[in-house]
């Protein structure tokens, strides 16, 4: 029998989950890399006055010698650079499809040591981009979102820091679901059918909290500076051809483009792992397999059917991680388990963790449709933006919406969201997850259900719910 896994093995922590435990360091401490730093001191100010690329321009190639066998200090050099990387591509209308070898060579010397792509990683962005805000004598206990800070942004604005922070939190809070997923496994090898119950109740209620984690996002970020703002820096460079690099980007004298998606949360560790633990199984878009509840969903996939955006995103998560997910793909048999015994509460328990997981996606969507659909849609019909932005969501009313990722967003996370219930065990489960209850269109006060072509859609206000005038599926993100 194949051994449970080791969290250390993995670089990761029961406390901080994917996050380092000891926090990312702020500055490289040599100063051979001053001249980084110091870019990235003022990188929001040599952004907004477009100044960035000739800076770069004018930059030496750094040897990485001096940090290549330091963990911290690499993370630390590959999240700066991928800062300067993106801002170096999108900070003027026309994007740039060569990266000086002032940063291309380090960066993909630093990116192969830490076995991460060359590109802004949700890693890069978040995992190892933040730090306290007062070093506290509470630092033994437990983190608060309120004393986190980001270590840079593009935009130098709160908004993006809560945007990084916000998922920051998320995989703070997500460490429990780590290590009440491993002591479930190790419950059933123990046969403790006892066990296994409360560890799924106590998994169910981390995941319901991660849910709330997410809907923190709309008291700081502003959908409007989010869209405009801060998500232009967010873009790779695959599959850009409407956004001006057709064949992606050129890596300093590099005879061919690389393609690389952008920065997305799709690319977080936790999920994946909260995924294959209740043995929830994603397809390609638009080939989801005929939902059979209760069926086995094992015999209706094929490794080669499996999502392939997930599966490529996992390749932009740091390798530890990427292993960490091979190995508890292995191990995991949840819901084979749940089906054998075929007893009330544990099937109950389980179901609650795909119900809350589904309701987390749910309420992703809503995110989504407030920060994206609905910003295009208001660009669309008020003509164009008065905002200094890149040219890259210059079409983006006009076109079907892609993520950071590239997905074809509204149908794939919908897909993604509807799949997390399929393996449902019970009957409560198959008919709560399968009939769409949790994703019933609510309602916000004072809608109605009349049909109105000419509605008008108030912006969000942020940190309200409710905040449309009219019911629709954009309006309320209730998909
Ligand atoms: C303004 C905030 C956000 C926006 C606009 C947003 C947008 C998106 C988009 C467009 C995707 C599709 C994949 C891609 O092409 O990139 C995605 C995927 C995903 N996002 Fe977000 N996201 C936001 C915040 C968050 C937060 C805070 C979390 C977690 C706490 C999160 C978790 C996920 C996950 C797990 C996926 C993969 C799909 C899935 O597993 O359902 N997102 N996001
Ligand atoms: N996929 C999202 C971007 C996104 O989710 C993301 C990108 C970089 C770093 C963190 C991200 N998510 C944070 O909450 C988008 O399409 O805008």
């Amino acid at each position: 029998m194949i051994e449970l896994p080791n969290l250390q093995d993995y670089d990761i922590s029961p406390k901080s989950g994917f996050l380092p435990e000891d926090k990312p360091i702020s500055r490289l401490s040599s100063a051979t890399y001053t001249q980084w730093e110091v870019i990235m001191d003022s990188l929001p100010s040599l952004i907004l006055t477009k100044r960035i690329r000739k800076v770069i321009e004018n930059l030496p190639v750094l040897s990485i010698d001096e940090i290549s066998g330091d963990k911290p200090e690499l993370r630390r050099a590959y999240s700066i650079l991928c800062f300067m990387a993106h801002a170096y591509v999108w900070n003027v209308d026309v994007p740039s499809d060569q990266l000086p070898k002032s940063i291309a060579t380090p960066l993909l010397e630093v990116s192969e040591l830490l076995e991460v792509p060359p590109v802004a990683t949700y890693a890069g962005l978040c995992l190892w981009n933040f730090k306290d805000i007062f070093q506290l004598e509470q630092q033994l206990g437990e983190w608060d979102l309120d004393n986190l800070a980001t270590i840079n942004t593009f935009t130098g604005s709160i908004d993006e820091s809560w945007f990084y922070l916000v998922s920051v939190y998320f995989e703070y809070k997500g460490a429990s679901c780590i290590t009440n997923g491993l002591e479930t496994l190790k419950a059933i090898r123990e046969d403790n059918i006892a066990k296994v119950t409360s560890n799924l109740q106590h998994l169910a209620e981390s995941i319901d909290k991660l849910g709330s984690v997410m809907m923190k996002m709309e008291e700081m970020c502003d959908p409007h500076a989010f869209y405009y703002r801060i998500r232009p820096y967010l873009a790779g460079w695959k599959n850009m051809a409407d956004a001006g690099l057709p064949k992606g980007l050129r890596y300093g004298d590099e005879e061919t483009h690389r393609q690389y998606s952008g920065g997305s949360n799709a690319q977080s560790s936790l999920i994946q792992t909260l995924d294959i633990l209740l043995n929830v199984e994603h397809f390609p878009t638009g080939v989801r397999p005929k939902s059979t509840p209760g069926a086995n969903t094992k015999s209706i996939s094929s490794e080669s059917g499996q999502n392939n955006f997930m599966n490529e995103m996992k390749t932009y998560m740091p390798g530890p991680h990427q292993r960490f997910l091979t190995h508890l793909q292995q191990v995991s048999n949840i819901r084979s388990y749940v089906m054998e015994k075929n007893q009330h509460q544990l099937t109950l328990a389980y179901d609650a963790c795909l119900a809350m997981l589904k309701s987390f996606r749910d309420k992703h969507i809503q995110i989504v449709t407030r920060y994206i659909i609905l910003q295009a849609k208001l660009q669309k019909s008020a003509g164009s933006s008065n905002t200094l932005r890149s040219g890259l969501s210059k079409t983006a009313g006009k076109q079907e919406q892609k993520g950071t990722g590239g997905t074809s967003l509204i149908p794939f996370l919908k897909q993604c969201r509807d799949e997390t219930g399929d393996p449902a065990a019970g009957e409560w489960g198959q008919r709560v997850l399968s009939s769409g209850v949790l994703s019933t269109k609510h309602k916000a006060s004072g809608d109605t259900d009349k049909e109105d072509s000419n509605r008008i859609v108030k912006k969000p206000r942020i940190g309200m719910a409710g905040d449309f005038k009219e019911v629709g599926e954009e309006e309320t993100g209730h998909w």
